[in-house]
C-alpha cells in the first residue's frame, strides 16, 4: 500500500481490479503495476550496476600491478577504491529499493487473494459451508495462498537479480571475448537441462508435502476441537496414534521435499563451474597475445571474475525454477476458490421493517413438514419469544429468515415475500446468531467488527457483560481466542458472538438460544441491552430458559407441528405446557 493511502482507496483500486479475473495469475501483475514499475526500474538499475563490480576488480587488479612497476600512484589505487565503494554503495541503495518494493507487491497480492477467498465464503449459505468444511477449507486455502505469494514474490525477486543479471554478465562476457564467452556459455544451459529433468520429481515431492500437510492440518483441528469428546469417550490413545502417523508422515514427506529443494543449486553450480577451465586456459593465451583476442590483466581478471559470477547465478535459475514449481502446486489447489465473488461484497443495513407471518409453515428439502399455520405480526420495538419442546422447529423457524429453508404461506418483511428478496436485500435486513458462535482464530477485536474500525468495541463488549472479563485477558480485546474460540469459555464465546451480532444489527434480528451459556444475571443484564436496542427493530429471541417471556411483546409457542401466539399473559391461559414451564423456570429463580 503507498504511504497515505487508505484501505478504502485500496479498496477502489488495487484489490477491487484483481477481483476481475481471480483466478488469473496475470490479473495480480497488472493490478499491482505501480510496485512493479518501481522493482522494474530499481531492478534494472541494481542488476546492470552489478557489473560494476567485475569491471572494477579488473581494474583494481590492473591497477595494483601498474603502482609495483611504478606506472602509477598510491593516490590513483585510492581514487580507484572510493570509486567503487561509491557506486556499489548506489548498486546496493538501488537492491534494498527493489527489494522494499518486491515486498510490497507480494503483500498485496496476498491480501488480494485472501479477500478474494473470505469474500466467495461470505456469500457462501450456512449450509454450503457446513458442507465444504469451511474452516479447515479456508486454513488450507490460507497456506496455499502464503506459499503461492511468496512463489511469485521470488519468481518477481529472480528474474531481476537472476535473469536481467545472467544477461548482464554473458553480455559482458561476449563484450571480452565472444569465442571464448560462447564456449563457456555453453555449461549453463547444461545444468538448466538437468533442472529440467528434475522437475517432475521436485514437484511430485512437494504435491506429497502439501497433502501430507493439508491432511495435517484438518487432523490438528479435529484434535482441538474434539479433544473433550475423545476423553470422555476413552478413544484419545487410538486418536494420538492416528495423529503421530499423520506427524510422522508430514515429517518424511517434509524432509523429502526440503531435501531435494536445497540439494540440487550445489550441484547445478558446480556443472556451471566446469568452463573455469576452459577460462584459466584460453584467458591466459590471450593474456599472452597467442589468443582469439588481446587482453590484459584487468580484462583477463574482469572475465573470469564475471564469469564467476554468472555460474553462481545459474545456479539460482535453477533455485528460482525450484520455487516456481512449489508455488504451481499451490496455485493449481487454490485456483478454483478464486472464483470471482458476486458483484455486491458489502451490503448497507436496511431502514426498520415490519414483520407479518400467515400461515408460515417451514420444511427441510424432501423432509416432513416441520410446522406449519403461524400467523403473526410485528413492529419495530418488539421482542417476540420463541419456544416449546426440544426438536419443535424453532431454529427452523429462524433459519427461514436465513433464506436457508424453503417455507410455505407467506412471510412478508415490510409488506414483500421475504423469498422475493436478492440474497443481498435479505442480509441487510436479518442479523442471526445460532447456536454455534462460529469464532474466528483471531482477536476478541476482530471477531466482533469484523474489520469495521468504526464499531466500537468495548462499547460492544460492556453490552453483553464482557468488557471486564476481556480487559483483563493478557492483550485485553486483541486477545487470539484460537480456533473456533477454544481459549474462551463457553459463556464467553456465546457473548463475543453476541456482541458480533448486535454490533452489526440489522432491522430484523434472530437470536437462537443466546443466553444458554449464561448466568441467569448476566442474561437479563444482556436483555436489559436488548431491550434497548429493539426500539426501532424487531428481535425474534428462541430460547428454552422462560424467566425471561414475561418481558417479551409477544410469544410464539411451537409443538408438535402446530404453533400458538399471544402475549405472555394470554398464552399463560391458553398454552397449559407453557404455563407449566413458566412455573418451573419461576419456582427455580425463587430458590436460587
Ligand atoms: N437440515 C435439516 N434437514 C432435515 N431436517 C432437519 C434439519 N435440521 C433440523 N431438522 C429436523 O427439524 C426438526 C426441528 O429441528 P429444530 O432444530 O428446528 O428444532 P429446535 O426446536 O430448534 O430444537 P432444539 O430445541 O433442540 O434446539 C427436527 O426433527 C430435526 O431433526
Amino acid at each position: 500500500m503507498a504511504e497515505g493511502t487508505t484501505m478504502c482507496d485500496r479498496k477502489e483500486s488495487g484489490i477491487r481490479t484483481a477481483w476481475k479475473k481471480p483466478d488469473q495469475i496475470g490479473s495480480y501483475f497488472v493490478t499491482e503495476w505501480k510496485p512493479l514499475l518501481a522493482v522494474t526500474v530499481s531492478g534494472l538499475i541494481y542488476n546492470i550496476g552489478l557489473l560494476a563490480g567485475p569491471w572494477f576488480e579488473g581494474r583494481l587488479a590492473q591497477c595494483l600491478l601498474d603502482v609495483f612497476t611504478g606506472k602509477k600512484f598510491f593516490t590513483d589505487m585510492l581514487l580507484l577504491v572510493c570509486a567503487y565503494v561509491a557506486v556499489i554503495g548506489f548498486v546496493q541503495g538501488a537492491r534494498y529499493i527493489k527489494r522494499f518494493y518486491v515486498r510490497r507487491f507480494a503483500n498485496d497480492i496476498n491480501r488480494s487473494m485472501k479477500q478474494v477467498l473470505y469474500g466467495n465464503l461470505v456469500h457462501k449459505s450456512v449450509g454450503e459451508l457446513e458442507k465444504e468444511g469451511a474452516g479447515s477449507l479456508l486454513t488450507k486455502a490460507v497456506s496455499d495462498v502464503d506459499a503461492c505469494v511468496e512463489g511469485i514474490r521470488k519468481f518477481t525477486t529472480e528474474i531481476f537479480d537472476t535473469g536481467i543479471a545472467l544477461l548482464a554478465y554473458a553480455a559482458m562476457l561476449l563484450w571480452y571475448d565472444w569465442r571464448l564467452a560462447l564456449l563457456c556459455l555453453l555449461f549453463p544451459p547444461f545444468s538448466y537441462l538437468m533442472a529440467e529433468k528434475m522437475k517432475t520429481v521436485v514437484e511430485r515431492s512437494n504435491a506429497a508435502y502439501k497433502e501430507s500437510a493439508g491432511r495435517l492440518n484438518t487432523a490438528t483441528l479435529d484434535r482441538a476441537g474434539n479433544a473433550v469428546t475423545y476423553r470422555i469417550y476413552g478413544c484419545e490413545k487410538q486418536r494420538s496414534g492416528m495423529y503421530e502417523k499423520q506427524l510422522d508422515d508430514y515429517e518424511k514427506t517434509a524432509v523429502r521435499a526440503g531435501m531435494q529443494v536445497v540439494a540440487m543449486p550445489p550441484l547445478y553450480q558446480v556443472i556451471s563451474m566446469g568452463s573455469t577451465v576452459l577460462i584459466l586456459y584460453f584467458g591466459s593465451k590471450n593474456v599472452l597475445n597467442s589468443g582469439w583476442t588481446v587482453w590484459n590483466i584487468a580484462a583477463f581478471t574482469t572475465f573470469l571474475s564475471c564469469y564467476g559470477k554468472l555460474a553462481v547465478k545459474s545456479s539460482k535459475a535453477a533455485k528460482l525454477f525450484n520455487s516456481v514449481q512449489k508455488a504451481n502446486v499451490s496455485w493449481k489447489r487454490i485456483r478454483p476458490l478464486l472464483t470471482e465473488p458476486p458483484e455486491e461484497t458489502e451490503e448497507k443495513t436496511a431502514g426498520a421493517v415490519s414483520l407479518k407471518l400467515d400461515q408460515a409453515g417451514g420444511a427441510y428439502p424432501g423432509g416432513k413438514q416441520i410446522f406449519d399455520g403461524l400467523t403473526i405480526s410485528a413492529k419495530p420495538g418488539q421482542i417476540i419469544g420463541i419456544t416449546g419442546p426440544v426438536a419443535c422447529g424453532k431454529s427452523t423457524l429462524g433459519k427461514i429468515f436465513l433464506g436457508e429453508v424453503p417455507y410455505t404461506g407467506h412471510v412478508l418483511l415490510n409488506g414483500k415475500e421475504l423469498s422475493e428478496y436478492s440474497d443481498r436485500e435479505r442480509r441487510s435486513m436479518v442479523g442471526w446468531q445460532g447456536h454455534d458462535p462460529e469464532l474466528l482464530a483471531d482477536s476478541v477485536r476482530n471477531n466482533v467488527a469484523l474489520g469495521e474500525e468504526q464499531i466500537d468495541v468495548g462499547r460492544e463488549l460492556s453490552r453483553v457483560c464482557l468488557d471486564r472479563e476481556v480487559s483483563e485477558m493478557e492483550n485485553g480485546i486483541d486477545t487470539l481466542v484460537g480456533s473456533r474460540g477454544v481459549r474462551l469459555s463457553g459463556g464467553q464465546q456465546a457473548r463475543t458472538a453476541l456482541a458480533r451480532t448486535l454490533s452489526h444489527a440489522k432491522p430484523l434480528i434472530v437470536l437462537d438460544d443466546p443466553f444458554a451459556a449464561l448466568d441467569r444475571n448476566t442474561e437479563e443484564e444482556i436483555f436489559r441491552e436488548l431491550k434497548a436496542m429493539s426500539k426501532d427493530r424487531i428481535i425474534l429471541l428462541i430460547s428454552h430458559r422462560l424467566y425471561l417471556f414475561g418481558q417479551m411483546d409477544q410469544v410464539i409457542w411451537m409443538e408438535n407441528g402446530q404453533t400458538q401466539t399471544g402475549t405472555h399473559e394470554k398464552m399463560l391461559q391458553i398454552v397449559p405446557e407453557y404455563a407449566n414451564l413458566c412455573k418451573v423456570w419461576k419456582e427455580g429463580a425463587d430458590h436460587a
